[in-house]
């Protein structure tokens, strides 16, 4: 599995998913303007937003992202996202686009599921009045649990026969068997801790109700999701989204309205407003004089979504659900720099924070070095963080070490060799 971060967009059908993706995505993404190797068709680039170390480091004129941008020192990360399109009831047993669906899942890591609140669509997505949004909730839990149980509970046997005969680990043959599902072995063994089974684990004793408890603690690791609670501006949704909050109180969940902020982008585009994404408010000809005046209609539409989205929910929520999802996988900016002091990115000084990756939680600093070129984990020789104090090879990266520099072999000796000219 790739380490870039790919946000998977899930839902059943007029859920708003579309909607939901025209809004997060920035469709005027110019090719090269994102880091990514390929970007197939049903993917889009949306963006985390994070504060950048310009800020802290009053860098803030100077700071030149290569990739996405930075706003008075709020960073926006690009991001992958995925449509995963086609997800109907029984998609597990190969109705809809069945395995089609599942299989494109697996390069996701973390989920958005698309829930329409409104409950004026029934769970094949036709219009309908006072339907309960809290099956679609369980319902696609349920879909993607079936899919991976089924294709365990296949071939259990010969998960026991492995296990008996070989006396492997019950986390090394399970890893293999959901390898499959881009996962390490780390979330395997997270996923065991959970449901808390004594060591060592003898697979011969779990019964089918032991695979299902397995199952959904590998789903809770493997695929956290966040629950995207859409079309808030619908009359019957305040109460739905209530419901949903005292069911399920440990999910997390954004409530939004992808139609607001699709309508509110457009209005911006063609010049009636000024908005910035996540803001909860925005300023039209009355405040801002080079804005176009808006007419009545417009004017009507724009105050209705101020008063049921914005003012109600704080915003329209589809950037703070994105930020939700890349925090809840607890993935973490890193920015390799060439000089500490500062924080250029080139030899020759300049491109100051101009790099920066999201990476998974325990990747470690060595690890990374591999991942921005195979020669710098190859020829490794140190990393400094931001004080110049030396960072350990297997050291985590986490938020207090994320600016790194590396020093390589070569690199060392070329230093070496300036220093000796220096000197004469
Ligand atoms: N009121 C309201 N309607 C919305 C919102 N988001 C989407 N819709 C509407 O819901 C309908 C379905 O939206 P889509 O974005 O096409 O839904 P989808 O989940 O992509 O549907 P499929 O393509 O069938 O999978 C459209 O009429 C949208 O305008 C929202 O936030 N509020």
């Amino acid at each position: 599995m790739s380490h870039e971060l790919v946000i998977g967009c899930v839902g059943k059908p007029s859920a708003g998913k579309s909607s939901f993706l025209n809004a997060a995505t920035d469709s005027n993404a110019k090719v090269g303007n994102y880091p990514f190797t390929t970007i197939e068709p049903n993917y889009g680039i949306t963006y985390y937003p994070t504060e950048c170390p310009c800020k802290r480091f009053d860098k803030i004129s100077v700071c030149s992202p290569r990739y996405g941008r930075c706003e008075q020192g709020t960073r926006f990360i690009p991001v992958k996202m995925l449509d995963v399109a086609g997800l109907v009831p029984g998609a597990s047993e190969g109705l809809g686009l069945g395995n089609q669906f599942l299989d494109d899942l697996r390069s996701a890591h973390v989920l958005l599921h698309v829930v329409d609140v409104s409950g004026t669509t029934n769970e094949k997505g036709e219009e309908t009045t006072g339907y309960d949004p809290i099956n679609d909730i369980q319902w696609l839990k349920d879909e993607i649990h079936q899919w991976i149980y089924n294709n365990l509970w296949k071939r259990w046997g010969n998960i026991i026969r492995k296990q008996k005969a070989t006396k492997v680990q019950a986390d090394s043959i399970l890893h293999k068997k959901l390898s499959g599902y881009g996962t390490r072995l780390f979330v395997v063994k997270e996923a065991l801790e959970r449901i808390d089974l004594k060591e060592p684990i003898s697979l011969d004793g779990w019964d089918q109700d032991q695979l299902h408890k397995f199952v959904d603690s590998f789903l809770d690791v493997r695929f956290p999701t966040v629950l995207v609670l859409n079309k808030v501006d619908q009359s019957a949704s305040d109460q739905n989204i209530s419901r949903i909050c005292s069911r399920y109180p440990d999910y997390a969940m954004i409530p939004t309205s992808a139609l607001a902020e699709c309508f509110l982008k457009k209005m911006r585009q063609q010049g009636y407003i000024q908005y910035k994404e996540g803001d909860d408010n925005f300023y039209t000809s009355d405040t801002v004089s080079t804005l176009k005046v808006c007419d009545e209609k417009v004017k009507g539409r724009l105050d209705k979504l101020q008063d049921l989205v914005l003012f109600r929910y704080g915003g329209t929520g589809v950037q703070l659900a994105i930020k939700t999802a890349v925090e809840l996988k607890k993935f973490i900016p890193v920015y390799p720099v060439k000089n500490l002091k500062t924080l250029s990115c080139s030899i020759k000084g300049g491109d100051v924070l101009r790099d920066c990756m999201l990476v998974s939680k325990g990747t470690q600093v060595r690890e990374f070095a591999g991942m921005l070129h195979p020669d710098l984990e190859k020829y490794y020789l140190y990393a400094e963080g931001i004080n110049g104090q030396r960072l350990g090879e297997s050291d985590e990266i986490q938020e207090n070490n994320n600016i790194i520099k590396y020093t390589t072999a070569a690199l060392e000796s070329v230093g070496k060799d300036k220093d000796k000219d220096d000197d004469k």
